[in-house]
């Protein structure tokens, strides 16, 4: 046993995977053998998640038949409906929101249960029945909390159209939707990011898909990681909201020792390639719109950070103003981030049933020892 201690697990191979590759140097990201530029041009998210799940691209029947099925699981359960919009009605925090919602959803799930957790067959459709039921909760969710009634989900949509439709209770245009697919097909997975971390550890215990699920989804809601998206958002709007430059805001965060948020990597120590995609977009909605200014005051504060400190932007940087553009509220980027995540999440369980060995690390006792106990009442 080696007593090297290894914080925060920097840099120590915990597992194989076939799933996604990150090369931290060269900015580099595929997702089994294709890089994420690729895919995010000319794949849609339910391509990806057949990839992840299954190994391979789909032919067009097989993705016909992926779309359906998946599409077909898009309603909620009455009772799922139910604690929704208990959850709006209270006004609980989205990401909670989304934590009980999964949670909730084994109670429906004609596979859930302890009794052969790692069953593949079983696990696919239950993966197939929370990625496409999350949209229709978070949808839900938004709606009946700003006081509108919820959109049933469409079957002939695709997952990120649809998704924008039971929002707005709106077609989206084609721009719209295929930007938001493209975020989702860049989010869907990223190696053992913690949040997927965590859903191997709960699954390692031959636990279920939904209590590994569940797991990551509170992993991902904390600011250093999936909720920096809306962090990055809420600076923007304050710099606005001040009208001060870009940079005062970072001078003054750097000078209280705070993180700027959507900056710095564990893996990557150049910029992200998903932020390059992201941007791109950021840049193009501005045009579209006329309006820019979400878009520079990005690229400021990048700039600057980059001159000061050497950090660069990861994946939380760009979406922000991404949605933002796509006029989606603030507090959901996170659960949208979920949404995605989650095809990378069922694939790493998957993956971890496959070949299981309980994950179990040590931690280097620092604390007293040898001390005499004192009964209660001599105390
Ligand atoms: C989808 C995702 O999860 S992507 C990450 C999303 N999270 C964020 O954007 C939050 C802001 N970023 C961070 O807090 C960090 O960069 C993390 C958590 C992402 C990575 O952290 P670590 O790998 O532990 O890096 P670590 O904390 O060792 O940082 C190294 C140095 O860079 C600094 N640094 C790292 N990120 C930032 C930041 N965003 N703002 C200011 N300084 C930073 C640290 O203060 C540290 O400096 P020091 O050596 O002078 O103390
Ligand atoms: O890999 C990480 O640590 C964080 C990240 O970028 C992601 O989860 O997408």
């Amino acid at each position: 046993m080696s007593d090297d201690l290894k914080r925060g697990l920097e840099g120590v191979l915990v597992a194989e995977s076939e799933l996604s590759y990150i090369d931290g140097d060269a900015g580099r990201l595929i997702y089994r053998g294709y890089p994420i530029e690729d895919l995010a041009r000319d794949a849609s998210y339910e391509e990806v998640v057949y990839l992840l799940w299954h190994g391979e691209l789909p032919t067009r029947e097989q993705l016909e038949s992926f779309r359906e099925r998946m599409a077909a699981e898009r309603e909620l359960e009455d009772g799922v409906h139910e604690t929704v919009r208990e959850l709006a009605e209270a006004d609980e925090n989205p990401m909670a929101a989304l934590r009980t919602v999964v949670s909730n959803l084994s109670a429906y799930d004609e596979d859930a249960g302890f009794d052969d957790v790692t069953d593949h067959e079983a696990n696919v459709r239950k993966g197939c029945r929370i990625t496409a039921k999350i949209p229709t909760a978070l949808a839900a969710f938004q709606r009946i909390r700003q006081g509108d009634d919820p959109v049933a989900p469409r079957e002939d949509l695709s997952h990120a159209a649809n998704f924008l439709y039971m929002l707005n209770d709106e077609e989206p245009d084609d721009v719209l939707a295929e930007t938001f697919d493209m975020a989702l097909v860049l989010h869907a997975d990223h190696g053992l990011n913690a949040s997927t971390f965590s859903a191997m550890v709960t699954s390692s215990t031959l636990s279920d898909l939904h209590s590994a699920v569940t797991s990551a989804v509170g992993t991902l809601a904390g600011s250093l990681h999936g909720g920096a998206n809306q962090n990055v958002m809420k600076m923007l709007e304050e710099v606005d909201e001040a009208d001060m430059e870009p940079t005062e805001w970072v001078i003054n965060a750097l000078d209280e020792g705070r993180r700027v948020p959507g900056f710095g990597h564990r893996v990557y120590n150049v910029k992200d390639p998903r932020a390059k995609i992201l941007g791109e977009k950021s840049e193009e909605l501005g045009e579209a719109a006329g309006d820019m200014k979400w878009y520079e005051m990005s690229v400021a504060v990048e700039e600057y950070i980059m001159e000061e400190k050497g950090l660069a932007p990861n994946v939380d940087f760009y979406s922000a103003s991404t949605y933002y553009q796509m006029g989606i509220p603030i507090d959901i980027y996170t659960p949208i981030f979920a949404m995605s995540r989650v095809g990378g999440w069922i694939a790493h369980v998957l993956e971890q049933y496959e070949d299981n060995r309980l994950i179990r690390p040590r931690a280097r006792y620092v604390g007293p020892e040898d001390r005499t106990f004192v009964p209660l009442d001599e105390r």
